[in-house]
């Protein structure tokens, strides 16, 4: 009964994570019959690549990594085998993939832009024969936008699709899986407003590439929900919804409210992350992706159900914890309302109880 419960859950899924492997690793369960809700958390990449100032050490990467799964999570974006001079706070992804734990059934997916990226990486798993692997999951990334591919990876969406099939032909030979991401999904802040139509082309093109799912990313923040919704509604015309995934920005506060509306139209993977780290390089002003915890929190009790780790799910105060922890070591603010809402009422309850004893 378990067990297929179990099965029945993930086998929409079988695309992400192979059922069996993750029964026999990290014991989960699940019975809920609710429709189940991936994330993907991508702190300690989207989050960490826009950090100002200092280089970030290896091991703080390896230790958010750690923590992440740790919580719950079952999908952490590990890194990037991007250029240094274009991402510096990248560097070293190599060095955490070598560094972190790997926790048989969680997926690490890293970022590569080109081939030079998967060949570094493909050499780093060739001279790392561990089991499970350092990584079995890249992911490429173009965008709607002329303008906004020459920014990010100096080419147009063309040219990055050309680069794109090459890539993804020999990652596929390797028996890497391919997830990808589009950027400005909505809105771009070179171009303005993006042309749906653009999204579904480029999205549509990456699925036939071979990727098992594309991540609509809205890099600036600036989308509202019924925006969010016309976009996926035109994306939809040509790619099956459960090879989609929400990514959304909280730049205008409207993060939360693009993860419920993307949930309604049917999306069922979320990227986020932990105390809403990050930015966009190659968006100016854009604010981090909206918060994981604050995801987290306004899906309980929802009619959904997360997937995760931790007594089947992701552990909301210990990704408070973590979000809190992170945001301090970096010398940042946590941008996760729902994580400063939390510290409040735990600070509360810590005064209740001192006056109590
Ligand atoms: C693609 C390039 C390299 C083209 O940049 P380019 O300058 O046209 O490339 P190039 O081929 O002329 O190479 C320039 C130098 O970079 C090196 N190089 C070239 N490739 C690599 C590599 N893979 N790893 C390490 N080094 C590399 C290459 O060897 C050379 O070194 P040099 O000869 O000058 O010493 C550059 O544009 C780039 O690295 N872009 C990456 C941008 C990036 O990572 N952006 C952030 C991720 S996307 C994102 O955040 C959005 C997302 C996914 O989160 C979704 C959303 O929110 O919308």
């Amino acid at each position: 009964m378990l067990a297929s419960g179990i099965y029945s859950v993930f086998r929409r899924q079988s695309t992400r994570i192979r059922p069996r492997v993750l029964c026999q690793t990290v014991g989960y369960t699940t019975s809920s019959a609710l429709p189940t809700v991936n994330i993907v958390e991508v702190g300690p990449r989207d989050g960490l690549q826009n950090e100002k100032g200092a280089a970030i050490p290896v091991e703080l990467k390896v230790e958010l990594i750690n923590r992440l799964v740790k919580a719950g999570n079952t999908t952490v974006e590990a890194g990037s085998f991007v250029s240094p001079k274009w991402i510096p706070q990248m560097a070293g992804t190599a060095d955490v993939l070598k560094r972190m734990e790997h926790i048989p059934g969680v997926q690490y997916p890293v970022l590569v832009p080109n081939k030079k990226g998967l060949e570094d990486l493909i050499g780093l798993l060739d001279t790392n024969s561990s089991n499970p692997p350092l990584t079995d999951e890249i992911a490429i990334f173009t965008a709607a936008t002329d303008e906004f591919t020459r920014a990010n990876l100096n080419c147009t969406i063309k040219e990055s699709l050309e680069r794109l099939r090459g890539v993804t032909k020999m990652a596929l030979d390797r028996g890497l899986r391919i997830r990808g991401y589009v950027s400005v999904v909505i809105a771009c802040p070179y171009a303005g407003r993006t042309d749906y139509k653009k999204v579904r082309e480029v999205t549509q093109e990456l699925i036939q590439m071979g990727c098992y799912e594309v991540s609509l990313g809205d890099t600036v923040g600036q989308g509202r929900p019924h925006e969010v919704g016309e976009m996926l509604e035109e994306v939809k015309k040509a790619v099956s919804v459960e090879k989609l995934a929400g990514h959304f920005h909280d730049t205008y506060g409207t993060g939360v409210s693009n993860v419920l509306t993307a949930l309604q139209h049917g999306v069922r993977t979320i990227d986020s992350s932990v105390g809403g780290l990050g930015g966009c390089p190659y968006s100016p002003g854009a604010t981090g992706n909206v918060a994981t915890e604050d995801v987290l929190y306004a899906l309980q009790e929802s009619g959904y159900h997360v997937r995760g780790s931790v007594a089947n799910a992701i552990d909301l105060e210990k990704m408070v914890d973590i979000g809190w922890w992170i945001s301090e070591q970096l010398g940042r603010e946590n941008a996760s309302r729902v994580g400063r809402a939390i510290k409040a009422r735990r600070q509360r309850d810590e005064v209740k109880l001192k006056a109590k004893l």
